[in-house]
Protein backbone atom coordinates (compact mmCIF):
# COMPACT_ATOMS: atom_id res chain seq x y z
CA UNK A 1 0.00 0.00 0.00
CA UNK A 2 2.92 2.21 1.14
CA UNK A 3 4.55 1.93 -2.19
CA UNK A 4 1.37 2.25 -4.24
CA UNK A 5 1.11 5.63 -2.36
CA UNK A 6 4.30 6.93 -2.51
CA UNK A 7 4.36 6.35 -6.48
CA UNK A 8 0.94 7.85 -6.70
CA UNK A 9 1.80 11.06 -4.49
CA UNK A 10 4.80 11.55 -7.08
CA UNK A 11 2.42 12.88 -9.59
CA UNK A 12 0.12 15.51 -7.68
CA UNK A 13 -1.09 17.57 -10.12
CA UNK A 14 -2.41 14.46 -12.11
CA UNK A 15 -4.08 13.14 -9.21
CA UNK A 16 -5.41 16.46 -8.37
CA UNK A 17 -6.84 16.82 -11.59
CA UNK A 18 -8.67 13.08 -11.58
CA UNK A 19 -9.79 13.97 -8.27
CA UNK A 20 -11.79 17.37 -9.71
CA UNK A 21 -12.80 15.10 -12.50
CA UNK A 22 -14.20 12.46 -10.29
CA UNK A 23 -15.77 15.27 -8.00
CA UNK A 24 -17.52 16.75 -10.92
CA UNK A 25 -18.68 13.76 -12.26
CA UNK A 26 -20.63 12.25 -8.69
CA UNK A 27 -22.25 16.11 -8.63
CA UNK A 28 -23.71 15.31 -12.50
CA UNK A 29 -24.17 11.63 -11.73
CA UNK A 30 -26.18 12.78 -7.98
CA UNK A 31 -27.96 15.65 -9.60
CA UNK A 32 -30.10 13.70 -12.74
CA UNK A 33 -32.30 11.78 -10.63
CA UNK A 34 -33.64 14.59 -8.65
CA UNK A 35 -34.22 16.16 -12.20
CA UNK A 36 -35.69 13.29 -13.49
CA UNK A 37 -37.91 12.97 -10.59
CA UNK A 38 -39.26 16.78 -11.12
CA UNK A 39 -39.94 16.17 -14.86
CA UNK A 40 -42.36 12.94 -13.78
CA UNK A 41 -43.50 15.10 -11.21
CA UNK A 42 -43.68 18.29 -11.89
CA UNK A 43 -43.92 17.92 -15.53
CA UNK A 44 -45.36 14.43 -17.32
CA UNK A 45 -48.01 13.88 -14.02
CA UNK A 46 -49.13 17.42 -14.37
CA UNK A 47 -48.95 17.14 -17.77
CA UNK A 48 -46.62 20.69 -18.26
CA UNK A 49 -44.76 20.04 -21.57
CA UNK A 50 -43.31 23.02 -21.32
CA UNK A 51 -41.58 22.14 -17.89
CA UNK A 52 -40.41 18.60 -19.48
CA UNK A 53 -39.05 20.21 -22.26
CA UNK A 54 -36.67 22.56 -20.11
CA UNK A 55 -35.73 20.07 -17.54
CA UNK A 56 -35.05 17.41 -20.62
CA UNK A 57 -32.66 19.85 -21.74
CA UNK A 58 -31.19 20.79 -18.51
CA UNK A 59 -30.63 16.75 -17.87
CA UNK A 60 -28.83 16.63 -21.69
CA UNK A 61 -26.79 19.38 -20.56
CA UNK A 62 -25.47 17.99 -17.49
CA UNK A 63 -25.26 14.70 -19.10
CA UNK A 64 -22.94 15.95 -21.90
CA UNK A 65 -20.77 17.94 -18.78
CA UNK A 66 -20.55 14.59 -17.07
CA UNK A 67 -19.67 12.83 -20.42
CA UNK A 68 -16.53 15.11 -21.00
CA UNK A 69 -15.57 14.47 -17.06
CA UNK A 70 -15.88 10.73 -17.40
CA UNK A 71 -13.34 10.93 -20.18
CA UNK A 72 -10.84 13.21 -18.10
CA UNK A 73 -10.92 10.96 -15.58
CA UNK A 74 -9.86 7.62 -17.59
CA UNK A 75 -7.70 10.24 -19.70
CA UNK A 76 -6.15 11.44 -16.37
CA UNK A 77 -5.76 7.68 -14.78
CA UNK A 78 -4.41 6.06 -17.21
CA UNK A 79 -1.62 8.87 -18.04
CA UNK A 80 -1.13 8.46 -14.11
CA UNK A 81 -0.98 4.75 -13.83
CA UNK A 82 1.24 4.39 -16.74
CA UNK A 83 3.61 7.46 -15.43
CA UNK A 84 3.39 5.24 -12.04
CA UNK A 85 4.56 1.54 -13.79
CA UNK A 86 7.74 3.62 -15.41
CA UNK A 87 8.91 5.04 -12.40
CA UNK A 88 8.41 1.87 -10.67
CA UNK A 89 10.14 -0.12 -13.33
CA UNK A 90 12.74 2.54 -13.90
CA UNK A 91 13.52 2.32 -9.76
CA UNK A 92 13.72 -1.49 -10.06
CA UNK A 93 15.83 -1.86 -12.74
CA UNK A 94 18.17 0.63 -11.05
CA UNK A 95 18.67 -1.13 -8.24
CA UNK A 96 18.79 -4.22 -9.80
CA UNK A 97 21.72 -3.10 -11.17
CA UNK A 98 23.76 -2.64 -8.34
CA UNK A 99 22.70 -5.88 -7.27
CA UNK A 100 25.97 -8.42 -5.99
CA UNK A 101 25.90 -11.85 -7.37
CA UNK A 102 24.79 -12.80 -3.82
CA UNK A 103 20.84 -10.69 -4.55
CA UNK A 104 20.72 -12.12 -7.50
CA UNK A 105 21.43 -15.39 -6.23
CA UNK A 106 18.61 -14.65 -3.35
CA UNK A 107 16.05 -13.44 -5.27
CA UNK A 108 16.43 -15.51 -8.75
CA UNK A 109 16.64 -13.82 -12.30
CA UNK A 110 13.28 -15.59 -13.16
CA UNK A 111 11.67 -14.22 -9.95
CA UNK A 112 13.05 -10.62 -10.95
CA UNK A 113 11.72 -10.64 -14.58
CA UNK A 114 8.29 -11.89 -13.44
CA UNK A 115 8.30 -9.04 -10.88
CA UNK A 116 9.48 -6.32 -13.06
CA UNK A 117 7.21 -6.91 -15.85
CA UNK A 118 4.15 -9.53 -14.28
CA UNK A 119 3.88 -7.94 -10.66
CA UNK A 120 4.40 -4.53 -12.00
CA UNK A 121 1.17 -4.90 -14.56
CA UNK A 122 -0.65 -6.39 -11.51
CA UNK A 123 0.14 -3.11 -9.77
CA UNK A 124 -1.04 -0.52 -12.79
CA UNK A 125 -3.99 -2.60 -13.39
CA UNK A 126 -4.97 -2.10 -9.58
CA UNK A 127 -4.17 1.61 -9.63
CA UNK A 128 -5.99 1.96 -12.54
CA UNK A 129 -9.38 0.78 -10.62
CA UNK A 130 -8.49 2.91 -7.57
CA UNK A 131 -8.47 6.03 -9.99
CA UNK A 132 -11.34 5.27 -11.96
CA UNK A 133 -13.29 3.43 -9.35
CA UNK A 134 -11.56 3.99 -6.35
CA UNK A 135 -12.13 7.75 -5.13
CA UNK A 136 -15.36 7.74 -7.28
CA UNK A 137 -17.01 4.92 -5.20
CA UNK A 138 -17.03 6.18 -1.74
CA UNK A 139 -17.93 9.81 -2.48
CA UNK A 140 -20.72 7.76 -5.14
CA UNK A 141 -21.95 5.58 -2.15
CA UNK A 142 -22.45 8.48 0.52
CA UNK A 143 -23.87 10.91 -1.33
CA UNK A 144 -26.55 8.25 -3.01
CA UNK A 145 -26.96 7.30 0.86
CA UNK A 146 -27.43 10.79 2.24
CA UNK A 147 -30.04 11.33 -1.01
CA UNK A 148 -31.67 7.80 0.08
CA UNK A 149 -31.63 9.29 3.62
CA UNK A 150 -33.71 12.62 2.65
CA UNK A 151 -35.78 11.34 0.41
CA UNK A 152 -37.47 8.43 2.24
CA UNK A 153 -36.12 7.77 5.86
CA UNK A 154 -38.67 4.88 5.50
CA UNK A 155 -37.70 3.40 2.80
CA UNK A 156 -33.76 3.49 3.38
CA UNK A 157 -33.94 1.36 5.94
CA UNK A 158 -34.30 -1.76 3.91
CA UNK A 159 -31.62 -0.58 2.21
CA UNK A 160 -29.22 -0.70 5.23
CA UNK A 161 -30.34 -3.58 6.55
CA UNK A 162 -28.96 -5.70 3.78
CA UNK A 163 -25.24 -3.69 4.13
CA UNK A 164 -23.75 -5.42 6.76
CA UNK A 165 -24.24 -8.98 4.53
CA UNK A 166 -22.25 -7.19 1.55
CA UNK A 167 -19.78 -6.37 3.38
CA UNK A 168 -18.99 -9.31 5.10
CA UNK A 169 -19.08 -10.99 1.73
CA UNK A 170 -16.31 -8.61 0.48
CA UNK A 171 -13.90 -9.42 3.65
CA UNK A 172 -14.41 -13.31 3.25
CA UNK A 173 -13.75 -12.76 -0.60
CA UNK A 174 -10.40 -10.88 -0.03
CA UNK A 175 -9.32 -12.75 2.81
CA UNK A 176 -9.51 -16.05 0.96
CA UNK A 177 -8.05 -14.08 -2.26
CA UNK A 178 -4.63 -13.14 -1.11
CA UNK A 179 -2.68 -16.42 -0.38
CA UNK A 180 -4.31 -17.56 -3.90
CA UNK A 181 -2.66 -14.37 -5.56
CA UNK A 182 0.65 -15.15 -3.45
CA UNK A 183 0.43 -18.56 -5.45
CA UNK A 184 -0.23 -17.56 -8.62
CA UNK A 185 2.85 -15.06 -8.52
CA UNK A 186 5.16 -17.47 -7.23
CA UNK A 187 3.79 -20.13 -10.05
CA UNK A 188 4.55 -17.36 -12.67
CA UNK A 189 7.99 -17.57 -11.62
CA UNK A 190 8.75 -20.93 -11.98
CA UNK A 191 6.46 -20.97 -15.28
CA UNK A 192 9.00 -18.46 -16.05
CA UNK A 193 12.32 -20.12 -15.09
CA UNK A 194 10.99 -23.21 -16.55
CA UNK A 195 10.80 -21.25 -19.88
CA UNK A 196 14.11 -19.71 -19.40
CA UNK A 197 15.83 -22.58 -18.85
CA UNK A 198 14.20 -24.21 -21.72
CA UNK A 199 14.95 -21.72 -24.34
CA UNK A 200 18.97 -20.69 -23.40
CA UNK A 201 19.44 -25.51 -23.26
CA UNK A 202 17.22 -25.92 -26.28
CA UNK A 203 20.44 -27.41 -27.85
CA UNK A 204 21.14 -29.85 -24.72
CA UNK A 205 17.60 -30.69 -24.28
CA UNK A 206 17.60 -31.64 -27.76
CA UNK A 207 20.87 -34.06 -27.60
CA UNK A 208 19.35 -35.70 -24.62
CA UNK A 209 16.03 -35.91 -26.29
CA UNK A 210 14.46 -34.86 -23.55
CA UNK A 211 11.51 -32.63 -25.03
CA UNK A 212 8.90 -34.75 -23.31
CA UNK A 213 10.72 -34.55 -20.18
CA UNK A 214 10.31 -30.58 -20.12
CA UNK A 215 7.29 -30.58 -21.80
CA UNK A 216 5.63 -32.22 -18.50
CA UNK A 217 7.59 -30.18 -16.05
CA UNK A 218 6.27 -26.91 -18.16
CA UNK A 219 2.85 -29.05 -17.92
CA UNK A 220 3.20 -29.46 -14.08
CA UNK A 221 3.45 -25.95 -13.30
CA UNK A 222 1.72 -24.48 -15.97
CA UNK A 223 -1.33 -26.77 -14.46
CA UNK A 224 -1.02 -25.38 -11.15
CA UNK A 225 -1.19 -21.67 -12.44
CA UNK A 226 -3.88 -22.73 -14.26
CA UNK A 227 -5.24 -24.36 -11.24
CA UNK A 228 -4.51 -21.58 -8.76
CA UNK A 229 -6.20 -18.69 -11.19
CA UNK A 230 -9.54 -20.68 -11.98
CA UNK A 231 -9.99 -20.89 -7.77
CA UNK A 232 -9.70 -17.28 -7.98
CA UNK A 233 -11.49 -15.95 -10.67
CA UNK A 234 -13.81 -18.45 -9.42
CA UNK A 235 -14.05 -16.62 -6.23
CA UNK A 236 -13.83 -13.26 -7.46
CA UNK A 237 -16.72 -13.61 -10.00
CA UNK A 238 -18.96 -15.37 -6.81
CA UNK A 239 -19.64 -11.93 -5.85
CA UNK A 240 -21.22 -10.19 -8.58
CA UNK A 241 -24.03 -12.95 -8.96
CA UNK A 242 -24.41 -12.57 -5.19
CA UNK A 243 -24.07 -9.13 -5.35
CA UNK A 244 -27.10 -8.73 -7.73
CA UNK A 245 -29.23 -11.23 -6.08
CA UNK A 246 -29.17 -8.65 -2.46
CA UNK A 247 -29.76 -6.00 -5.10
CA UNK A 248 -33.08 -7.56 -6.69
CA UNK A 249 -33.89 -8.51 -3.26
CA UNK A 250 -33.86 -5.27 -1.96
CA UNK A 251 -35.58 -3.85 -4.67
CA UNK A 252 -38.41 -5.86 -4.82
CA UNK A 253 -38.95 -5.01 -1.13
CA UNK A 254 -38.90 -0.97 -1.84
CA UNK A 255 -41.18 -1.82 -4.80
CA UNK A 256 -43.83 -3.39 -2.53
CA UNK A 257 -43.03 -1.16 0.30
CA UNK A 258 -43.05 1.80 -2.22
CA UNK A 259 -46.18 1.19 -4.07
CA UNK A 260 -48.36 1.07 -0.72
CA UNK A 261 -46.92 3.96 -0.14
CA UNK A 262 -48.23 5.57 -3.41
CA UNK A 263 -51.33 4.01 -3.04
CA UNK A 264 -51.45 5.68 0.31
CA UNK A 265 -50.53 8.96 -1.21
CA UNK A 266 -47.41 9.54 1.07
CA UNK A 267 -45.08 9.26 -1.93
CA UNK A 268 -44.82 10.56 -5.66
CA UNK A 269 -43.85 8.21 -8.10
CA UNK A 270 -41.34 10.38 -9.90
CA UNK A 271 -39.99 9.98 -5.99
CA UNK A 272 -40.16 6.21 -5.83
CA UNK A 273 -38.37 6.36 -9.46
CA UNK A 274 -35.23 8.80 -8.04
CA UNK A 275 -34.97 6.51 -5.29
CA UNK A 276 -34.59 3.71 -6.82
CA UNK A 277 -32.28 5.24 -8.88
CA UNK A 278 -30.13 6.42 -6.11
CA UNK A 279 -30.86 2.71 -4.43
CA UNK A 280 -28.55 1.53 -7.88
CA UNK A 281 -25.94 4.32 -7.69
CA UNK A 282 -25.39 3.41 -4.30
CA UNK A 283 -25.15 -0.38 -4.32
CA UNK A 284 -23.38 -0.15 -7.54
CA UNK A 285 -20.94 1.81 -6.45
CA UNK A 286 -20.35 -0.52 -3.26
CA UNK A 287 -19.93 -3.19 -6.16
CA UNK A 288 -17.22 -1.10 -7.55
CA UNK A 289 -15.84 -0.37 -4.58
CA UNK A 290 -16.15 -3.66 -3.16
CA UNK A 291 -13.83 -5.17 -6.71
CA UNK A 292 -11.18 -2.74 -5.64
CA UNK A 293 -11.46 -3.89 -2.28
CA UNK A 294 -11.27 -7.98 -3.08
CA UNK A 295 -8.16 -6.75 -6.11
CA UNK A 296 -6.52 -5.08 -3.67
CA UNK A 297 -4.76 -8.50 -1.90
CA UNK A 298 -3.36 -9.47 -5.55
CA UNK A 299 -1.88 -6.12 -5.70
CA UNK A 300 -0.81 -5.93 -2.18
CA UNK A 301 1.03 -9.43 -2.77
CA UNK A 302 2.49 -7.63 -6.09
CA UNK A 303 3.52 -4.80 -4.74
CA UNK A 304 5.54 -6.81 -2.16
CA UNK A 305 7.60 -8.33 -4.41
CA UNK A 306 8.15 -5.24 -5.65
CA UNK A 307 9.11 -3.52 -2.58
CA UNK A 308 11.20 -6.13 -1.61
CA UNK A 309 13.77 -6.07 -4.55
CA UNK A 310 13.72 -2.07 -4.19
CA UNK A 311 14.23 -2.43 -0.21
CA UNK A 312 16.99 -5.11 -1.24
CA UNK A 313 20.84 -3.25 -0.83
CA UNK A 314 23.42 -4.54 -2.15
CA UNK A 315 26.38 -6.03 -0.34
CA UNK A 316 28.78 -4.08 -2.54
CA UNK A 317 27.78 -1.00 -2.51
CA UNK A 318 28.90 1.72 -4.82
CA UNK A 319 31.08 3.82 -2.47
CA UNK A 320 30.57 7.48 -4.00
CA UNK A 321 33.74 8.51 -1.68
CA UNK A 322 36.07 5.60 -2.48
CA UNK A 323 39.79 6.19 -4.39
CA UNK A 324 39.22 7.20 -8.48
CA UNK A 325 42.97 7.49 -9.24
CA UNK A 326 46.34 5.35 -7.73
CA UNK A 327 50.03 6.52 -8.51
CA UNK A 328 50.56 2.60 -10.13
CA UNK A 329 48.44 1.09 -12.27
CA UNK A 330 47.81 -2.79 -12.06
CA UNK A 331 49.90 -3.94 -8.39
CA UNK A 332 47.88 -6.93 -7.24
CA UNK A 333 48.11 -8.47 -3.72
CA UNK A 334 45.95 -11.07 -2.14
CA UNK A 335 46.59 -10.96 1.81
CA UNK A 336 45.65 -14.15 3.76
CA UNK A 337 42.18 -14.01 1.76
CA UNK A 338 39.81 -16.71 2.47
CA UNK A 339 35.87 -16.79 1.08
CA UNK A 340 32.92 -18.68 1.51
CA UNK A 341 29.59 -18.22 -0.35
CA UNK A 342 27.38 -17.95 2.08
CA UNK A 343 27.73 -17.17 6.02
CA UNK A 344 26.66 -20.46 6.89
CA UNK A 345 29.25 -22.51 3.70
CA UNK A 346 32.85 -23.64 4.27
CA UNK A 347 35.10 -21.86 2.24
CA UNK A 348 36.32 -21.78 -0.97
CA UNK A 349 39.20 -20.19 -0.92
CA UNK A 350 41.04 -20.73 2.15
CA UNK A 351 44.51 -18.04 3.15
CA UNK A 352 45.44 -17.11 -0.78
CA UNK A 353 48.25 -14.66 -0.64
CA UNK A 354 50.04 -13.42 -3.56
CA UNK A 355 51.15 -10.55 -5.42
CA UNK A 356 51.24 -9.39 -9.16
CA UNK A 357 52.83 -6.68 -10.80
CA UNK A 358 52.32 -4.93 -14.52
CA UNK A 359 53.37 -6.79 -16.89
CA UNK A 360 53.48 -9.95 -14.87
CA UNK A 361 51.18 -12.61 -16.39
CA UNK A 362 49.90 -14.91 -12.99
CA UNK A 363 48.09 -18.05 -14.23
CA UNK A 364 45.58 -20.31 -11.98
CA UNK A 365 45.87 -23.82 -12.84
CA UNK A 366 44.04 -26.61 -10.42
CA UNK A 367 41.15 -29.08 -10.50
CA UNK A 368 37.96 -28.45 -11.19
CA UNK A 369 35.99 -26.95 -8.47
CA UNK A 370 39.11 -25.71 -6.83
CA UNK A 371 37.79 -22.32 -6.60
CA UNK A 372 39.96 -20.36 -9.86
CA UNK A 373 37.00 -19.06 -10.96
CA UNK A 374 35.64 -17.87 -7.48
CA UNK A 375 39.50 -16.24 -6.59
CA UNK A 376 39.53 -14.12 -9.79
CA UNK A 377 35.60 -13.00 -8.61
CA UNK A 378 36.95 -11.47 -5.90
CA UNK A 379 39.28 -9.03 -8.26
CA UNK A 380 36.71 -6.89 -9.30
CA UNK A 381 34.30 -7.44 -6.49
CA UNK A 382 31.50 -9.55 -7.84
CA UNK A 383 31.99 -10.29 -4.17
CA UNK A 384 34.09 -9.48 -1.32
CA UNK A 385 36.58 -11.64 0.65
CA UNK A 386 35.32 -12.96 4.04
CA UNK A 387 38.38 -12.83 5.31
CA UNK A 388 41.78 -11.00 4.36
CA UNK A 389 42.21 -8.30 2.04
CA UNK A 390 42.84 -7.75 -2.07
CA UNK A 391 44.89 -4.67 -2.65
CA UNK A 392 44.85 -2.97 -6.18
CA UNK A 393 47.87 -0.29 -6.47
CA UNK A 394 48.31 -0.74 -2.73
CA UNK A 395 44.64 -0.03 -2.12
CA UNK A 396 41.73 -2.10 -0.69
CA UNK A 397 39.29 -2.95 -3.16
CA UNK A 398 36.57 -2.66 -1.23
CA UNK A 399 38.14 1.16 -0.79
CA UNK A 400 37.43 2.00 -4.03
CA UNK A 401 34.55 4.19 -5.96
CA UNK A 402 33.43 0.82 -7.66
CA UNK A 403 33.32 2.12 -10.57
CA UNK A 404 36.73 3.24 -10.92
CA UNK A 405 38.22 -0.52 -9.66
CA UNK A 406 36.06 -1.99 -12.56
CA UNK A 407 37.44 0.01 -15.06
CA UNK A 408 40.65 -0.69 -14.04
CA UNK A 409 40.00 -4.58 -15.05
CA UNK A 410 38.92 -5.76 -18.03
CA UNK A 411 37.21 -9.19 -17.08
CA UNK A 412 36.89 -11.79 -19.81
CA UNK A 413 34.22 -14.35 -18.38
CA UNK A 414 34.26 -18.27 -18.78
CA UNK A 415 31.22 -18.16 -20.82
CA UNK A 416 31.74 -15.72 -23.86
CA UNK A 417 28.28 -13.74 -23.86
CA UNK A 418 27.43 -10.84 -26.75
CA UNK A 419 24.98 -8.67 -26.50
CA UNK A 420 22.02 -8.58 -29.52
CA UNK A 421 22.92 -5.65 -31.66
CA UNK A 422 25.66 -5.56 -34.38
CA UNK A 423 29.57 -6.59 -33.91
CA UNK A 424 30.38 -3.11 -33.55
CA UNK A 425 27.98 -2.27 -30.65
CA UNK A 426 29.72 -5.56 -28.91
CA UNK A 427 33.15 -3.97 -29.51
CA UNK A 428 32.48 -0.52 -28.53
CA UNK A 429 30.93 -1.89 -24.92
CA UNK A 430 34.03 -1.99 -23.95
CA UNK A 431 34.92 1.34 -25.11
CA UNK A 432 32.17 3.92 -26.38
CA UNK A 433 34.31 6.27 -27.85
CA UNK A 434 37.11 3.73 -29.41
CA UNK A 435 38.24 4.76 -32.60
CA UNK A 436 38.19 2.86 -36.03
CA UNK A 437 41.94 2.23 -35.43
CA UNK A 438 41.34 0.67 -31.82
CA UNK A 439 38.50 -1.20 -33.40
CA UNK A 440 40.40 -3.01 -36.13
CA UNK A 441 43.33 -3.11 -33.41
CA UNK A 442 41.53 -5.21 -31.11
CA UNK A 443 40.26 -7.33 -33.09
CA UNK A 444 43.90 -7.73 -34.76
CA UNK A 445 45.33 -9.30 -31.75
CA UNK A 446 42.23 -11.02 -30.38
CA UNK A 447 42.60 -13.07 -33.80
CA UNK A 448 39.00 -11.70 -35.06
CA UNK A 449 39.69 -10.02 -37.58
CA UNK A 450 39.87 -12.66 -40.66
CA UNK A 451 36.38 -13.93 -39.40
CA UNK A 452 34.79 -10.31 -39.13
CA UNK A 453 35.87 -9.31 -42.64
CA UNK A 454 34.66 -12.60 -43.85
CA UNK A 455 31.22 -11.69 -42.65
CA UNK A 456 28.96 -10.31 -45.29
CA UNK A 457 28.56 -6.89 -43.53
CA UNK A 458 31.97 -7.16 -41.76
CA UNK A 459 31.99 -4.93 -38.30
CA UNK A 460 27.98 -4.26 -38.87
CA UNK A 461 26.68 -7.72 -38.70
CA UNK A 462 24.21 -8.57 -36.65
CA UNK A 463 24.89 -10.59 -33.36
CA UNK A 464 21.10 -12.65 -32.83
CA UNK A 465 20.23 -12.71 -29.00
CA UNK A 466 22.95 -14.32 -27.06
CA UNK A 467 25.44 -14.67 -29.98
CA UNK A 468 23.94 -17.35 -31.58
CA UNK A 469 25.25 -16.93 -34.89
CA UNK A 470 28.60 -17.18 -33.77
CA UNK A 471 30.56 -20.34 -33.17
CA UNK A 472 32.46 -20.35 -29.26
CA UNK A 473 35.41 -19.51 -30.57
CA UNK A 474 34.62 -16.78 -32.42
CA UNK A 475 32.34 -15.42 -29.42
CA UNK A 476 35.20 -15.83 -27.68
CA UNK A 477 37.78 -13.91 -29.88
CA UNK A 478 34.92 -11.08 -29.65
CA UNK A 479 34.78 -11.29 -25.97
CA UNK A 480 38.22 -10.52 -25.69
CA UNK A 481 38.31 -7.81 -28.61
CA UNK A 482 35.88 -6.34 -26.36
CA UNK A 483 37.69 -6.17 -23.37
CA UNK A 484 40.88 -4.89 -25.42
CA UNK A 485 39.84 -2.09 -26.41
CA UNK A 486 39.63 -0.57 -22.68
CA UNK A 487 43.18 -1.03 -22.63
CA UNK A 488 42.55 -1.71 -19.30
CA UNK A 489 45.66 -1.98 -16.36
CA UNK A 490 44.41 -5.47 -14.93
CA UNK A 491 43.09 -8.31 -17.81
CA UNK A 492 41.42 -11.05 -16.04
CA UNK A 493 40.74 -14.12 -18.31
CA UNK A 494 38.43 -16.72 -16.72
CA UNK A 495 38.98 -20.26 -19.10
CA UNK A 496 38.47 -17.22 -21.83
CA UNK A 497 40.76 -19.52 -24.36
CA UNK A 498 38.86 -22.71 -24.07
CA UNK A 499 37.29 -22.52 -26.93
CA UNK A 500 40.21 -21.69 -29.17
CA UNK A 501 41.92 -24.62 -31.19
CA UNK A 502 45.95 -25.08 -29.73
CA UNK A 503 47.16 -22.56 -33.16
CA UNK A 504 44.48 -19.62 -32.74
CA UNK A 505 45.16 -20.29 -28.39
CA UNK A 506 49.17 -20.03 -28.72
CA UNK A 507 49.05 -17.09 -31.91
CA UNK A 508 46.58 -14.83 -29.81
CA UNK A 509 48.17 -15.38 -26.48
CA UNK A 510 51.91 -14.02 -28.34
CA UNK A 511 49.89 -11.39 -29.62
CA UNK A 512 48.65 -10.37 -26.24
CA UNK A 513 52.02 -10.84 -25.05
CA UNK A 514 53.23 -8.22 -27.03
CA UNK A 515 50.40 -6.31 -26.35
CA UNK A 516 49.97 -6.02 -22.79
CA UNK A 517 53.67 -5.55 -21.69
CA UNK A 518 52.62 -3.00 -19.29
CA UNK A 519 49.21 -5.17 -17.66
CA UNK A 520 49.15 -7.17 -15.22
CA UNK A 521 47.36 -10.53 -16.80
CA UNK A 522 45.56 -13.24 -15.32
CA UNK A 523 44.86 -16.05 -16.49
CA UNK A 524 42.84 -19.35 -15.76
CA UNK A 525 42.96 -22.13 -17.74
CA UNK A 526 42.41 -26.19 -17.68
CA UNK A 527 45.17 -26.50 -20.41
CA UNK A 528 48.62 -26.22 -19.20
CA UNK A 529 49.88 -25.13 -22.69
CA UNK A 530 48.07 -21.95 -22.25
CA UNK A 531 49.48 -20.99 -19.04
CA UNK A 532 53.50 -22.59 -19.35
CA UNK A 533 55.05 -19.55 -20.74
CA UNK A 534 53.26 -17.37 -17.31
CA UNK A 535 55.81 -15.43 -15.22
CA UNK A 536 54.07 -17.08 -12.07
CA UNK A 537 51.75 -20.34 -12.23
CA UNK A 538 49.36 -20.45 -8.73
CA UNK A 539 48.74 -24.18 -8.50
CA UNK A 540 45.08 -24.73 -6.32
CA UNK A 541 43.46 -27.21 -4.56
CA UNK A 542 40.34 -27.12 -2.72
CA UNK A 543 40.88 -23.43 -2.40
CA UNK A 544 44.33 -23.41 -1.30
CA UNK A 545 47.38 -22.12 -2.83
CA UNK A 546 50.06 -25.24 -3.29
CA UNK A 547 52.17 -24.41 -5.16
CA UNK A 548 53.51 -21.22 -6.68
CA UNK A 549 55.87 -20.82 -9.34
CA UNK A 550 57.21 -20.96 -13.48
CA UNK A 551 56.37 -24.19 -15.23
CA UNK A 552 60.12 -25.45 -14.69
CA UNK A 553 59.81 -24.57 -11.46
CA UNK A 554 56.61 -26.11 -10.59
CA UNK A 555 57.16 -28.95 -12.91
CA UNK A 556 60.31 -30.40 -10.61
CA UNK A 557 58.72 -30.00 -7.36
CA UNK A 558 54.52 -29.88 -7.40
CA UNK A 559 53.15 -32.80 -7.84
CA UNK A 560 49.70 -31.69 -8.43
CA UNK A 561 50.78 -29.73 -11.24
CA UNK A 562 53.38 -32.53 -12.55
CA UNK A 563 50.21 -34.42 -12.59
CA UNK A 564 47.70 -32.49 -14.15
CA UNK A 565 50.64 -31.13 -16.86
CA UNK A 566 51.74 -34.96 -17.72
CA UNK A 567 48.04 -35.60 -18.31
CA UNK A 568 48.09 -32.93 -21.01
CA UNK A 569 51.71 -33.12 -22.59
CA UNK A 570 53.61 -35.34 -23.97
CA UNK A 571 57.21 -36.99 -22.32
CA UNK A 572 58.82 -34.65 -24.83
CA UNK A 573 57.35 -31.54 -24.05
CA UNK A 574 57.49 -32.17 -20.34
CA UNK A 575 61.22 -32.70 -20.87
CA UNK A 576 61.63 -29.61 -23.40
CA UNK A 577 59.39 -27.46 -20.79
N1 LIG B 1 27.46 -19.12 -6.85
C1 LIG B 1 27.90 -20.12 -6.08
N2 LIG B 1 27.29 -20.43 -4.93
C2 LIG B 1 27.74 -21.42 -4.14
N3 LIG B 1 28.81 -22.19 -4.43
C3 LIG B 1 29.47 -21.94 -5.55
C4 LIG B 1 29.05 -20.90 -6.45
N4 LIG B 1 29.90 -20.89 -7.51
C5 LIG B 1 30.81 -21.87 -7.28
N5 LIG B 1 30.55 -22.50 -6.13
C6 LIG B 1 31.35 -23.58 -5.52
O1 LIG B 1 32.66 -23.08 -5.24
C7 LIG B 1 33.65 -24.02 -5.55
C8 LIG B 1 34.68 -23.40 -6.50
O2 LIG B 1 34.05 -23.15 -7.73
P1 LIG B 1 34.80 -22.39 -8.92
O3 LIG B 1 33.83 -22.16 -10.00
O4 LIG B 1 35.54 -21.26 -8.39
O5 LIG B 1 35.84 -23.54 -9.35
P2 LIG B 1 36.82 -23.57 -10.62
O6 LIG B 1 38.12 -24.01 -10.09
O7 LIG B 1 36.77 -22.30 -11.36
O8 LIG B 1 36.13 -24.73 -11.43
P3 LIG B 1 36.13 -24.96 -13.02
O9 LIG B 1 37.54 -25.17 -13.44
O10 LIG B 1 35.30 -26.19 -13.15
O11 LIG B 1 35.51 -23.76 -13.64
C9 LIG B 1 32.95 -25.22 -6.12
O12 LIG B 1 32.84 -26.19 -5.10
C10 LIG B 1 31.56 -24.71 -6.50
O13 LIG B 1 30.61 -25.71 -6.30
Amino acid sequence: MKLMLRYTLKHKKLLFLNFICVFGFIMIELGLPTLLAKMIDQGILEQDTAYVKKIGLMMLLVTAIGMALHLGLTYMGSRLTTLIIMDIRDDMYENIQTFSHHEYEQIGVSSLITRITNDAFQVMLFLGMVLRTGFMTPMMFTGSMVMILSQNASLAKYVFLCLPLLVIGVYLIAKFSEPLSRRQQSSLDKINRIVRENLTGLRVVRAFVNEKFQESRFKKVNERYTKNSINLYTLMSASQPAFFLVFNLVLVVLIWVGSKQIEAGTLQVGSLVAFIEYIFHALFSFMMFASVFMMFPRAEVSAKRIQEVLDARSTILINETGVRETATQGVVTFKNVSFAYAETESPVIRNVSFEAKPGETVAFIGSTGSGKSTLIQLLPRFYDVTKGEILIDGVNVKDYYLPSLRQKIGYITQKALLFSGTIRDNLLFGKPDATETEIAEALEIAQASEFVAQKPKGLEEEVSEGGSNFSGGQKQRLAIARALIRKPAIYVFDDSFSALDYATDAKLRQRLKREVTNSTVFIVAQRVSTIMEADKIIVLNEGEVVGQGTHQELLASNQIYYDIASSQLTKEELQNG
